[in-house]
């Protein structure tokens, strides 16, 4: 049996743009761009998770919004089933600590980078929100 891994990713807009998130070359998934989050723990809610992450992660603070997908991807380190919300940024500025690079990019230029597999459907469904 493969270990079952809950992750939340936040999608966090500002200025009609999103932040991306690049994962360093060592580790599950190197090089690969992902939405800053991370694992949920006991006990949390997956928006509880998400703002300990992000606090954790860019040392900045968020409000979690609206869910946009959850998704299962199976990887041979596991299975990942990853929930993205919509997050806006309520203190700070996202700070660089774990990941290789973070950019911000307009919804309709969010496939040029190279995704986890686990984040593609909710690339599509970000850039269907923004061209409505
Ligand atoms: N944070 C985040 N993780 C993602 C996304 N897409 C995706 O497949 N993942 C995977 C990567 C990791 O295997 C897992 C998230 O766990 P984590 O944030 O603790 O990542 P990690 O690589 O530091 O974990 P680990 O190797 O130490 O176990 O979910 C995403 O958009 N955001």
């Amino acid at each position: 049996m493969k270990k079952e891994i809950n992750v939340v990713g936040a999608v966090i807009v500002d200025d009609g743009k999103v932040l991306c998130a690049q994962r360093g070359p060592a580790g599950s998934l190197p090089d690969l761009w992902e939405f800053p989050g991370g694992k949920v723990e006991t006990g949390e809610t997956p928006r509880e998770a998400l703002q300990r992450e992000i606090t954790e992660e860019l040392e900045c603070t968020v409000a979690v919004g609206d869910r946009i997908t959850t998704t299962t991807y199976e990887y041979d380190f596991g299975i990942v089933t990853l929930t993205t919300f919509f997050c806006e940024l309520t203190a700070g500025t996202p700070r660089l600590t774990e990941h290789a690079e973070v950019v911000w990019l307009k919804p309709e230029d969010l496939d040029e980078l190279e995704w986890a597999p686990a984040d593609i459907p909710a690339i599509e469904l970000i850039r269907g929100a923004f061209t409505t």
